[in-house]
């Protein structure tokens, strides 16, 4: 059975998403493509084989042919688009965050609960990179003892108009959040917030260092630069209590010349982590046939977006501020 993709939102994500299962995912055949900007939506249902376009997310949720659902809009859409999925029993891919605070992200929550069965997976594409995934694996084999500290770089070439501090550590910050979690087995207990000198290319605090205390007791620093300039660079080291672990280089040209040995980076996250958005979603479609949940669940957006929210807390005041977080529903145990 070849199970039927709808798509909300064909921006610079939602495009890829779209190209990404018109070429190489199993299982699943786009449907129908929505888009506030029609046009838009017309244009990629063209280029990627979709059936239908339209500006009306609800109708794609709502078509009967769409089996699944992939919202990839901005940021404050997603909570009421995904419980829309919810309400109509349909498994939802939805980008992260699972919604810009807290207090939104328990409205998903709280709908998932209701309809008594996991339909949400959240964007957090990471967990799906060869390169975390392998980091992870060797950890969990205990070669290298404990994992003491996590050093992680996140840096883009420039910041979208509509980024301001808060949203670089929602929008880019919450994928160490969630990954760190992830590859440390561990809960962010503390967050801490510090901004560097300010690149004179920025708008707002950039760069910033970000330190998690986790509930283990490890620290987690980030390196959060938005409009580096030089393009996209990820990076983590892993520091452990007879090694470290980091990943390799994120492109594949390497070029020596002129008395200099360079490796490419890329201009955005796209190419950076292609193999991890096609993992995603390919791991997504198998688990909707399967039933058996992968990747970031609702959960785990909410757990981002507390972190995120005490991150934004502690921005305003550069003081320590401890996480709490609500009581996990038996759903996500
Ligand atoms: N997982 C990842 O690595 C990344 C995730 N993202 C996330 O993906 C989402 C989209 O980001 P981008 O593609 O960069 O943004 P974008 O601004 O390029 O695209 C958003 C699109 O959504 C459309 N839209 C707005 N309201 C809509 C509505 N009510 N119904 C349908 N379409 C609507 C806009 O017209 C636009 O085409 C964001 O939530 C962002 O945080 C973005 C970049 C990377
Ligand atoms: O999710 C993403 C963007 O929204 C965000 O702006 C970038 O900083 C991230 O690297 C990218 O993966």
């Amino acid at each position: 059975m070849s199970i039927g993709v709808g798509i909300i939102g064909t921006g610079i994500m939602g495009a890829d998403h779209a190209r990404i299962f018109a070429g190489q995912i199993a299982g699943a055949h786009l449907v129908a493509i929505s888009d506030a900007d029609e046009a838009r939506a017309g244009a990629v249902a063209r280029e990627t084989g979709a059936a239908r376009a339209t500006s009306d997310a609800l109708a794609v949720i709502n078509d009967p042919a769409v089996d699944a659902v992939l919202i990839a809009s901005p940021d404050a859409t997603h909570a009421d688009f995904a419980i829309a999925c919810i309400k109509a029993g349909k498994p939802v891919l939805c980008e992260k965050p699972l919604a810009p605070t807290a207090a939104e992200g328990l409205r998903v929550i709280e709908a998932e609960v209701a309809a008594g069965r996991r339909l949400v997976q959240l964007g957090y594409m990471r967990r799906f990179d060869p390169g975390y995934v392998e980091m992870k694996g060797l950890l969990d084999s205990g070669r290298y003892g404990e994992a003491l500290a996590f050093h992680c770089v996140h840096r883009n070439a420039s910041a979208p108009a509509h980024f301001d501090s808060a949203a670089a550590i929602v929008s880019s910050c919450g994928h160490e959040v969630d990954v760190s979690r992830f590859v440390l087995s561990a809960e962010l207990a503390s967050v801490q917030v510090l901004k560097a000198k300010r690149s004179r290319h920025a708008t707002f605090d950039d760069p910033m260092l970000v330190v998690f205390e986790t509930d283990k007791g490890q620290l987690v620093d980030v390196e959060l630069f938005i409009n580096a300039q030089y393009g996209y660079d990820v990076k983590g080291e892993l520091v452990c209590e007879t090694g470290t672990i980091s990943f390799g280089p994120t492109l594949n040209t390497d070029i020596r010349a002129n008395g200099v040995h360079a490796t490419s980076l890329a201009p955005d996250w796209r190419p950076r982590f292609a193999a991890a958005y096609r993992i995603q979603n390919q791991a997504w479609i198998r688990s909707i046939a399967s039933g058996v949940p992968v990747g970031s669940s609702a959960w785990d957006g909410y757990v981002a977006t507390t972190v995120t929210d005490a991150g934004v807390k502690s921005l305003k005041t550069g003081e320590t501020v401890a996480i709490g977080y609500e009581k996990r529903p038996g759903l996500y145990s």
